[in-house]
Formats: C-alpha cells, structure tokens, sequence
C-alpha cells in the first residue's frame, strides 16, 4: 500500500524539524479557513470543515506523533468527524465516522477515486504502474480488472488451497516441536504467510537458509519500511533537501533498483519456462486441423492450469494478448509488488492480533475450539469447506479486524474535482484519510463497549467488512477497495481454524492475561511491537 502519510512523524524528525521551527515562529497558531481548502477563491464564501489550528509550514505535523491514527481520533473528538488537517501545506480531510465514510467511498466515491501521488512511493511503484497507486484512469481500470478478475478471483485463490494446506503443516510442525517451550507465534505467522504470498505469486517461496532468501525478506521489509515513512519534501517542499541530507532518497533508490532485478530475475526465469512448452504446443497447434480444442490458459501443456502462479498467469496474458491492451513487463513487475507491499503484512497482522486477543480472552478461546472441534467431529484438519460452518471464528476475525484494522488510516484518496460532501465544500487535489480505526471504535456505531474484544456482538449480526457496511470497512470500499480481501481470508480463516483444532493454547508460565504487552508498532501496518509468545499442546481428540 503506499501511504507515505502513515507513519508521519518519527520522534527523531520532530525534533529536528519542529524544534528550530518554533522558535522561529512567532506568528503563532491560526484558524485554517477558506484559503486552504479553496486558494483560487476569493470572491465566493465557502463552507469548510473545521480545523484543528495549525503552525506555520508544518500544519499539524508536529500533532500527528508516533500513532497518527489514536492522536486524529483524539482530535476528532474534539473538531468532528470530518476535520481538516495540514501536513505540511497539503490540506487532508480525515473522516471518522461511518455515515461519513459512506458518503466518501459510496455517495461520491467516483469523486475520491484518485491516490496522492508522493515521490517515495512513485519511485517504489513503478512511477505509479501499479494498481494501488496508479492514478484513477483507463490504466488502472485495466490492471485492477486483471488483478480483480485473473489473479484474485474466488477460483484462483481455491486453486492455492494445496499452498495453504503445505505452509499449515510445516506450522503446525513448527509449533508441535517446540511444545512445550513457548513459541514466537509472531514469527511463524509472517513466515507462513511471506511463503503463501511467494508461492503464490512467484511460484516458489524463498527460504531464510538460503542467501537469496535472507536478500529477500530483508528487502521486503525495507521496501514496505519505506512506503510507511512519510516524505519530507512531498509535504514540506522547501525541506526537500533533508531527504538528501538523511540519505533517504539514497535508500529509495537502492530498494527500488533492487527490487527491480529480483522481479526481473523471476519474471525471466518465468519466460524461459513459459517458452518451452508453448513452442512444443505451437507446433501441435500447427499441425493439428481440430485446433479448436486448444487451451489458452493451460499452456504448461499438462491440462493442469491449477498449478500457475501469477507471474505464469500475467505472461500468458501478455503472450496471447489477452488482456485486451499491451501488458508490459513494467507492468507486471509492479502489480507483484504490489501483491507483495499490500498482501504479506496486512495478512499476518490479522492472524498476530487474533491470537493475541484469544490469549488475552480465554473464554472466547474456548468458544472458538469448542466450534472448531464439533465441526471437525476427531479429524485432524479443518478444511476449506468446513469454514462456511464456522461462524464463531467468522466473529473472532470480524472483531479483530474492527479493533485492530492492519493499515488504521486505510490507504489516502484524492479528490479529483471539487465537491460538495454533507455541506463542506472541499477543492480538487484535496487529500481525505479514512480513520478506520476510530471508525471501529465509534461508540455511535458500537455501544457503550467499543474497546471491548467482544465477537458475540457479530453473531446473528450482518455486518461485514466486504466495503458495505461503512462502520467495519478495514479494507475500504468502493472502486478503490481492496481486491485481496478472499485471498487474505482464505488464508487466515484457515489458519486460525486449524492452530485452534490442533493444540490447546497459553500464554508463558508466570504471565498473566492483563500482563500482556499491546504496543503496536509504527509503520505502515500495525501489528505488535513485541512479538507475541504462546506455549501450545497438541490437543488429542
Ligand atoms: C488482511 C489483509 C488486507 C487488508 C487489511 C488490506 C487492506 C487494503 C486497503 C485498506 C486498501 C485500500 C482500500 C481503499 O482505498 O478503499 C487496499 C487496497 C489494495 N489491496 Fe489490500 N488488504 C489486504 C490484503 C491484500 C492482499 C492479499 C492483496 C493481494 C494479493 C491486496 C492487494 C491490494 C491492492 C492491489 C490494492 C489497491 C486497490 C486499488 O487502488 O484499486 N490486499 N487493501
């Protein structure tokens, strides 16, 4: 996802660029009225959103602190749910409640369908040939519709079943071995879901044993570092320079040039595989007069179109022209990255802080199993198809969502034209962030508990979070709105099913529930800053 603003401020850039700037500012603070939402106007009195007051230059950058997300929410209580701040000069409009985010993403959806378009990200993501950052236009009608309907389709994420089943047992053996010792459950998580992500898109998973593999997962992590750090020159362009200065626009150029030549090296290797047996099918092709039965979409020859990866997909859609307009290489480099930046992370935060919040919720644990193991009825597996019937663990995992949104300010939108919304009148260019995590702690849409961990309150309830219920909308709505979600749940709902299934769990010896340490960490996904240790027994049926 790339969401510059995400983490905003780290407590080192504050001192150095808010310190020297307070005292050189003596104008002090000022109401941001209508020439910041509207400079061309002069003449017509235009109705904004209230604004929390501002400094000079940085806006309300030195407010944000180490979780924008708890410090907007705060704010919010006391300008509204649509309040306007400054990063920066950049005016953003942050939403914080549900009727509002249903007026953004639904009611002028069409409207904020564009991205901001910060330097740090462009140069990560291709110069925007990716799908989450490409601006909204025919280019990123064309490769969502690729993503949406080839690669993350319901059939497609069936077809990885057998790469969920293989990367569960290699879990569970994970764990079963270290019983009784406490395992990092953290750890094995982000493991498990780095290998499905790579299998899935690149056909094979790159382990930490190998070289290549530690190169891998190192520069995984500085890439979705990066996109989570927020530039300074795109909010504060005459302190560009700092990014020279700190050598962050050096580090942005060594990740992307390696990045590049890792998705180069897969996507040739994916070429000469994908040659062989299309050359062998062509001269078939050729010399057979009945050609209709010929298969695009199986071109490894061996009927068995199941086994493709993405990058396999991508190529044959470029190949056979399939796509309906030119697929470039460029192009299919960035959408992988983008499977990697928006679905490693995001995928195993959820599964982290479920299990956190089970541990910390020992009833709700035992309710979960107790549906788990009745579904089972003593085999050793949940499957696929027995997760329709779970409807306790759909609960656990709405409720995790709703408390503990992996990407808390989703992913900024851009207004495309000027607008009108709920009476405010905001210009085009206007930046607007979904605090989805205020939004699923909003005591107007969850009662009087909204911090408890309480998934009952989803049973017999039809809220969901696939973009239509805006009061639980961890991975937003509309066109913009995640293309991942079956992917990610896939995955998830069958882990979490078979960890419960397969072994009684607690936390380490001498510690109590309420010891439990909650940080979150900064970044572009929130997941915990500690990572979490469980000790598990294997359960006999
Ligand atoms: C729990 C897991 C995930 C969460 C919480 C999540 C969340 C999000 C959010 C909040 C957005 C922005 C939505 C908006 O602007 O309304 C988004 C966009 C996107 N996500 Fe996900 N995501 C997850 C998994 C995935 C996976 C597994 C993939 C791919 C394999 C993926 C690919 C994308 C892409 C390509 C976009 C950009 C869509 C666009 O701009 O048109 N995500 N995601």
């Amino acid at each position: 996802m790339s969401i510059e603003t995400q983490e905003m401020v780290p407590s080192l850039l504050i001192s150095i660029l808010v310190i020297p700037l307070l005292s050189l500012l003596v104008i002090g603070w000022r109401r941001t009225r209508v020439t910041a939402i509207h400079p061309s106007s002069t003449t017509q009195k235009r109705r904004v959103p209230p604004s929390a007051p501002t400094l000079p230059v940085i806006g309300n950058l030195h407010q944000l602190g180490t979780y924008p997300h708890k410090t907007l929410q705060t704010l919010s209580r006391r300008y509204g749910p649509f309040m306007l701040v400054h990063m920066g000069r950049a005016p953003a409009l942050i939403v914080s409640s549900a009727r509002l985010a249903g007026e953004v993403m639904k009611t002028h959806d069409i409207v904020f369908s564009d991205r901001p378009q910060g330097s740090t990200a462009r140069r990560l993501l291709y110069d925007g040939k990716d799908v989450s950052l490409a601006p909204y236009g025919e280019y990123w009608r064309q490769m969502r519709s690729l993503c949406v309907l080839q690669l993350l389709n319901n059939k497609r994420v069936q077809s990885f079943r057998f790469v969920r089943q293989e990367e569960l047992a290699q879990l569970v053996k994970r764990i079963g071995d270290a019983s009784p010792t406490p395992v990092d459950i953290s750890d094995a998580f982000a493991t498990l879901t780095n290998s499905v992500v790579c299998r899935a898109a690149l056909g094979r998973k790159y382990n930490e044993d190998e070289a290549i593999g530690r190169r891998f997962k190192n520069l995984l992590a500085e890439f979705v570092g990066l996109l989570g750090v927020f530039n300074v020159g795109d909010l504060i362009p005459s302190l560009g320079w700092i990014n020279k200065l700190n050598g962050s626009d050096k580090k942005v150029e060594r990740v992307a040039k390696e990045f590049d030549d890792f998705l180069e090296q897969v996507v040739e290797e994916h070429v000469s595989k994908l040659n062989k047996p299309y050359q062998q099918e062509e001269r078939k092709y050729n010399n057979d007069d009945n050609n209709s039965t010929r298969n695009n979409n199986d071109s490894d020859g061996d009927g068995d179109s199941d086994k493709k990866d993405f990058v396999d997909v991508l190529l044959e859609f470029q190949r056979d022209n399939l796509a309906g307009f030119p697929l470039s290489k460029l192009s299919i480099k960035a959408i992988i990255l983008d499977v990697f930046s928006g679905g490693t992370d995001t995928t195993y935060t959820v599964l982290e802080w479920a299990m956190t919040e089970l541990l910390r919720h020992p009833k709700v644990m035992e309710n979960l199993q107790k549906e788990v193991r009745e579904v089972a009825k003593g085999r050793l597996n949940i499957t696929d198809e027995d997760l329709d019937r779970l409807h306790y663990l759909k609960a656990v995992v709405k409720e995790t969502l709703r408390l503990h949104p992996p990407l808390p300010l989703l992913v900024p939108r851009v207004a495309t034209r000027d607008v009108t919304v709920d009476g405010y009148d905001l210009a085009a260019g206007t930046m607007v962030i979904i605090n989805a995590w205020a939004i699923g702690r909003n005591p107007d849409s969850w009662g009087p508990d909204p911090d408890e961990f309480k998934p009952e309150r989803f049973l017999g309830n039809p809220v969901d979070y696939n973009g239509q219920n805006f009061e639980l909308i961890p991975f937003g709505a509309g066109r913009r709105g995640c293309p991942g979600i079956a992917f990610a749940m896939a995955t998830d709902n069958f882990v979490l099913a078979n960890l419960m299934l397969r072994f009684d769990w607690a936390l380490p010896p001498g510690m109590r529930a309420e010891d439990l340490d909650m940080t979150q960490c900064t970044g572009l996904t929130i997941h915990r800053k500690v990572p979490l240790l469980a000790v598990a027994t294997p359960h006999s049926s």
